[in-house]
């Protein structure tokens, strides 16, 4: 009997290509739970998931049998032989990777699909944050042509500076893209990224970042040293009038200390594409028309979706043929497991 590999949320790119990927090494099984104990529970003798070695999952999945926290995953590892999970998307903040080291999984995450479609998002929430653009479309479809927009109000890109947070594959990609208005261009990471181009400027803290952006953009995974990471101290370093852009994880930010400041005008606005309790959005952002606020489709264009899926599904095919698969997330190749699901 050939082991099973179950798929926790929607395949929509690679349908094809998923029979063709697997055929005579894995039976493909799909989530029918409806519940999560139902989920849990049908992983033993005659179960749908009965025999099932790895997972696909998307955080769609979520709204059925929930995140998967640390219940979830030790009564995974008691009523299956589950050991690997492959997340399909470059964030992983809904699996207690923590967890799943001591039951001994192993996840993988999708880091280079999405860099191109999330990187070209931050841009976009930089230039209409800075022009005004988003909320210019909106006075013209409300019929008011240009009003309330005010020229005084809007700024270029260009001779800017941008600080970047976290330099990993999405933040060099808008590095590059915001070099060609040109801006300055500043970062901090947790180490000095090497091959970095040098008019990629390195500044030693996340202060001093703070102290010089004009834009402050952030790219870090959301894990225990970065949930509210930027929070009062750090908005107010930034200068007065200063942009601060999230398309990482919501709860990276001080969502409080962020609205306190939007009202105060020491943020001319903000561009966001992720929330702290995602889909609720705090109805208070939506009384700041110059703010441009997306419902997470960063890193959202057929050409990552179909790239994601495929990652992910290759991650799968090469544990199921080898043991091991790519892109395992960075605590579990560390052993360091500083990362649990928030
Ligand atoms: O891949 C992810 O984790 C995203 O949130 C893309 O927007």
């Amino acid at each position: 009997m050939l082991p099973r590999v179950l798929v926790c949320g929607e395949i929509e790119y690679v349908q094809d290509e998923l029979e063709e990927m697997f055929r005579g090494i894995a039976e493909i099984v799909h989530l029918v739970s409806k519940s999560r104990s139902h989920f849990l529970s049908s992983f033993g003798p005659n179960g749908p998931y009965e025999g099932t070695v790895a997972l696909y999952r998307r955080n769609t999945s979520s709204a059925v049998i929930g995140k998967f926290d640390a219940p979830l995953i030790h009564a995974l590892a008691d009523t299956s032989k589950v050991r690997w999970i492959a997340q399909s998307s470059s964030g992983y903040d809904e699996i207690n990777v923590q967890a799943c080291k001591e039951r001994g999984m192993l996840v993988s995450n999708t880091p280079r699909a999405n860099e191109d479609a999330t990187a070209t998002t931050t841009l976009y929430l930089m230039i209409s944050c800075l022009r005004r653009f988003s909320m210019a479309e909106r006075s013209l479809r409300s019929g008011t042509w240009k009003t309330p927009c005010d020229a005084a109000q809007t700024h270029d890109v260009t001779g800017r500076t941008l600080g970047i947070f976290g330099l990993g594959g999405i933040g060099v990609r808008f590095a590059h893209l915001a070099h060609a208005f040109p801006m300055r261009i500043i970062y901090f990471s947790r180490r000095k990224a090497e091959s970095v181009p040098d008019w990629c400027e390195y500044v030693s803290s996340l202060e001093e970042l703070c102290k010089q952006a004009d834009v402050l953009s952030l790219h870090v995974p959301l894990n225990q040293s970065t949930a509210g990471i930027i929070g009062e101290k750090e908005i107010r370093t930034l200068r007065r009038g200063s942009v601060l852009l999230n398309t990482s994880r919501g709860r990276i930010v001080d969502q409080e200390a962020m609205i306190r400041a939007l009202e105060d005008g020491h943020l001319s606005s903000v561009g966001l594409d992720v929330y702290p309790n995602e889909p609720h959005v705090d109805l208070r952002l939506l009384t700041f028309p110059q703010c441009t606020l997306l419902p997470h489709i960063g890193g959202v264009s057929a050409e990552s979706s179909r790239a994601k899926e495929l990652q992910a599904l290759g991650n799968l095919k090469a544990f199921v043929l080898g043991g091991v698969g790519e892109d395992i997330v960075p605590e579990l190749k560390t052993g360091i497991g500083n990362s649990t699901m928030l």
